[in-house]
This record gives structure tokens, C-alpha cells and sequence, in this order.
């Protein structure tokens, strides 16, 4: 349903560009979703490819989801997708602490320009660290889901993808986010610099379909200062925040 043409080139990493972040804004409250084509640049996109690889190869990546197949006798595991959380500020991530903080500002700036302060009604002051995923390739795939069904206080997903040369056809593992309250589906495909938001609640079921090459993505999580201030008031008391 979005137009996702908008290129971002020559943005100051410290202050993003006025119409990004309208862009933001209007994408995410007409459409809950917002693509952004060319989010660093080529020169940029591949100095963050580069470190993503360079981690995988150093073979910090643990098995991100082990699946058992169910009903199996051995404890036969699938691995889908590979993943490590980073703050950014290790030594060998630089770049990739670069897009961390030129992602937070747009999101700071966007939560600000947008009326009286809220982006969606929510107060953004915090995020988790980045997960950086690899979907070996193997078929590996991620089921039908939402980012947050239960109130622990995300409200944004933020997924930059590094994808040389994605072809869908040939390659598969294309983002399919379902949004709620209509039938139309959003398939979005990992390309190299594109960066994507979207509402992590029940707004947006998603999910990966099976990916045939290795396919990369780094994550962010941004917090809506009072869901999350609630959530952990619930974890304190031990209570499964609002519903289980
Ligand atoms: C670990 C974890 C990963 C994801 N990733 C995606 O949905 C994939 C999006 C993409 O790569 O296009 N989502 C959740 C709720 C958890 Br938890
Ligand atoms: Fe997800």
C-alpha cells in the first residue's frame, strides 16, 4: 500500500533530514509500516556489510531459534536463523554503531516533529540492543508472528537489511508483514540498505519465508516510555505483562 521509493542520501548522520522523518511519521500513522530505500548509501551499506560479516565469520552467531521437530525420537533440532546482540560500541562494530545511532535519531526526532510529541501515541525513550540475524539459507525460515503481543513495552521494530543483489524469485526469504484490519499483505524484500519500520504490536503480524541464500538483518526495538515502564512494574510483581 506504501510507496517505498524514498531514498536517503547525503543525510547527516547527527541530524536527519526533515523529510525523512515526515516520512516516517506519515507512513507509520497512514500504513503502520515505512520503507526506506538507500538508508546509508552504498559506500556505508557495504563498511556495515562488511562487520556483519566479518562477526559471522569470528562465529559469534549462537543458533537463534532451535526448533525440535515435534514428535521426533532424537532430539533432532531445525536451526532457523543465527543471531548475537551488540551495543554498537564494541571495537569491531563501529560502523554498524554508526546506523544504530543515525537510526535512533531519526526515531528521536520523527517521536518529537510529530503532533504535540507523540509518534502513534507513544513516548519513544529507550530501545533493546541491536540483534544482528542470519538466515543460513538452508530453507530456514521464521513462522507467522508478532514482534509483541503482550504489552512489554515495544512499539517500533526498526530492521535495516544488508542483502547484496537479492533476488526473490531465485533467493525467497521475503518479508510478509500481514496488517491488521486488511487484507492487503506488505511483501518486503531484504535488500541491501534498506531500512524498514514497523508498529511491533498485534498491528502487524509477520513473517520470513523460507530464505535460499544467507540472509542478513540487523533489529532494533524502540520503547514507548510508559508500556515499558508498566511492564517492568508487572515483572517485578512477577505478573505476565497484560496477557500471556
Ligand atoms: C528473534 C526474533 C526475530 C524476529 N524477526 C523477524 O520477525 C524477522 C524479520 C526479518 O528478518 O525480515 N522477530 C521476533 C519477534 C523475534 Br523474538
Ligand atoms: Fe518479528
Amino acid at each position: 500500500p506504501f510507496s517505498n521509493t524514498m531514498n536517503s542520501y547525503f543525510m547527516d548522520p547527527s541530524d536527519p533530514s526533515y523529510e525523512i522523518c515526515q516520512r516516517v511519521i506519515r507512513d507509520m500513522t497512514q500504513y503502520g509500516v515505512c520503507v526506506i530505500n538507500n538508508f546509508l548509501g552504498k559506500e556505508r551499506g557495504h563498511l556495515v556489510l562488511n562487520e556483519v560479516l566479518e562477526m559471522y565469520r569470528s562465529g559469534i552467531f549462537t543458533a537463534g531459534q532451535l526448533v525440535s521437530s515435534p514428535g521426533s525420537t532424537e532430539a533432532q533440532t531445525i536451526r532457523s536463523d543465527r543471531i548475537t546482540w551488540i551495543d554498537g560500541k564494541e571495537p569491531q562494530c563501529h560502523h554498524i554503531g554508526q546506523l544504530i545511532s543515525q537510526v535512533d535519531s531519526i526515531i528521536l526526532k520523527a517521536n518529537k516533529m510529530s503532533n504535540n510529541g507523540k509518534m502513534g501515541n507513544y513516548i519513544i525513550n529507550g530501545r533493546t540492543k541491536a540483534m544482528v540475524a542470519c538466515y543460513p539459507g538452508s530453507g530456514s525460515h521464521y513462522v507467522k508472528h508478532v514482534d509483541n503481543p503482550n504489552k512489554d513495552g515495544r512499539c517500533i521494530t526498526a530492521i535495516y537489511y544488508l542483502n547484496l543483489d537479492w533476488d526473490v524469485k531465485r533467493c525467497g526469504g521475503l518479508l510478509r508483514v500481514f496488517p491488521e484490519g486488511t487484507n492487503q499483505v506488505a511483501d518486503i524484500a531484504p535488500i541491501f540498505d534498506r531500512m524498514l519500520f514497523f508498529w511491533s504490536d498485534r498491528r502487524n503480524p509477520h513473517e520470513v519465508q523460507p530464505a535460499y541464500s544467507t540472509r542478513y538483518a540487523i533489529t532494533l526495538w524502540y520503547f514507548d516510555s510508559q508500556e515499558r515502564e508498566e511492564a517492568l512494574r508487572n515483572f517485578k510483581r512477577g505478573q505476565p505483562s497484560s496477557s500471556k
